[in-house]
Order: C-alpha cells, then structure tokens, then sequence
C-alpha cells in the first residue's frame, strides 16, 4: 500500500528532529511510521565497524565520533544514486498510510520524494536558535556543519510549514497540532 501523505522533516543539527517526530509518532500512532534516511546508512557502518547499531541511532557520543566518516561514504553513494538510501529507508514504511520522514538533509532527498510521491508530499523546517542547539550539545565541525549533509536546504524555500523548535517554542502540543492540521488539508 502506497501512503496517502508523506511528511518531509529537516532541520539543523540538534534542532529537534527526533524529538519531535518521535512525539508526532506517539500520537498517531499506528497509522504511522517513521522513516530515517540515515538508517540504512547507519546499519552499513555498524555491521562494517563492528558497532551496536541502536546506540549509533540513539542521540549519543558514538554517532557524533562517525558522522563525518558516514557523511563522506554516503555521498560517494549518492553521486551514483542519489535515492539510493531514500528508497532503502522506505522498505520498512510499506503498509502505513502516513510516512514521517524524520532527516531530510538534501533538495535531492525532496527530488525523491516529490519524483515517486508527487504531491502526498509536505515538507517541514525546524528551526532553533543556536545557543539552544548548543544547550543540546551542538558544536560547530568542520567537515559536517559546513557541508552539504547539513547546509543543503538552507536555501530552500518551500516549506509547506516552519516550526521554531528553540528558545521561542510553543508547547509541544501546539507544535503537533500545526503539523496535524498539514496532514487533513
Ligand atoms: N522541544 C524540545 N523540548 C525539550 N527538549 C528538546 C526539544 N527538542 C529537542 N530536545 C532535546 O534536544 C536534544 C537534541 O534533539 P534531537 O536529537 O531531536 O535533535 P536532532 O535534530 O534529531 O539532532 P541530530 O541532527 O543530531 O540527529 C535531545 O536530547 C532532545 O530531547
């Protein structure tokens, strides 16, 4: 079964992304599922390395000590296929009417997307203020936050939505309520 929407979420480093697409996912429940472009990435690194996969997901040390490494193999990767990972990542989404996809980080990414689900899709920005990103233990690389993986869409400017995600915030359930209200239009 093809998903009937399709939504596209991207943002900064530690702007929030797994926050709150993981709270999205716990009020939609099963009609959901979540979708990281990153994973397949991530279970390649783990198997080659020899490293538990769940903590190279999870929001700790481990993951920041590969990203740069991750970053440079997959790109290689892309420049031959570029929704290589994309068409991976969602394998495990078929059967769910609503796909949350939790780490777009390239306008190839949305080309993707927009290319085998046309106009299913939405795309969302999370913003948050650096010192917040900070706070959450964001500290400029070199090599990650200067390149395309992170700066790709800063200068997209079709979002179907932007959610400030940092010291101006609002609540999370009004958060989740702006995303909602994208999914019934
Ligand atoms: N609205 C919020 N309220 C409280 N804590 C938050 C909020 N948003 C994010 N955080 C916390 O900030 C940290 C970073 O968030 P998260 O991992 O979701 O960011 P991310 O954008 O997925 O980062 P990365 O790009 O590194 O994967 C986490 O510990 C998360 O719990």
């Amino acid at each position: 079964m093809n998903p009937t929407i399709v939504l596209l979420f991207s943002g900064k480093r530690k702007c929030g992304k797994d926050f709150i697409t993981d709270h999205l996912q716990a009020k939609l429940g099963d009609k959901c599922e979540i979708i990281k472009i990153s994973l397949p990435i991530k279970s390649y690194w783990a198997k080659e390395m020899n490293l538990n996969l769940n903590e190279l997901l999870s929001d700790g040390a481990l993951k920041e000590n590969y990203r740069l490494e991750m970053i440079n193999w997959s790109d290689k990767m892309r420049e031959k296929d570029y929704g290589c990972f994309c068409k991976v990542a969602c394998e495990n989404a078929k059967g769910k009417p609503i796909w949350i996809v939790s780490d777009v980080r390239r306008g190839t990414d949305i080309q993707w997307f927009k290319e085998n689900y046309g106009n299913k899709i939405k795309t969302i920005r999370l913003i948050a203020d650096e010192d917040t990103r900070r706070e959450r233990g964001y500290k400029f690389k070199s090599g990650v936050d200067d390149v395309a993986s992170e700066c790709g869409l800063d200068n997209y400017s079709g979002w179907d939505l932007v959610i400030e995600n940092g010291r101006n915030r609002d609540s999370i359930e009004k958060q989740l309520e702006k995303i909602i209200s994208l999914i019934s239009v």
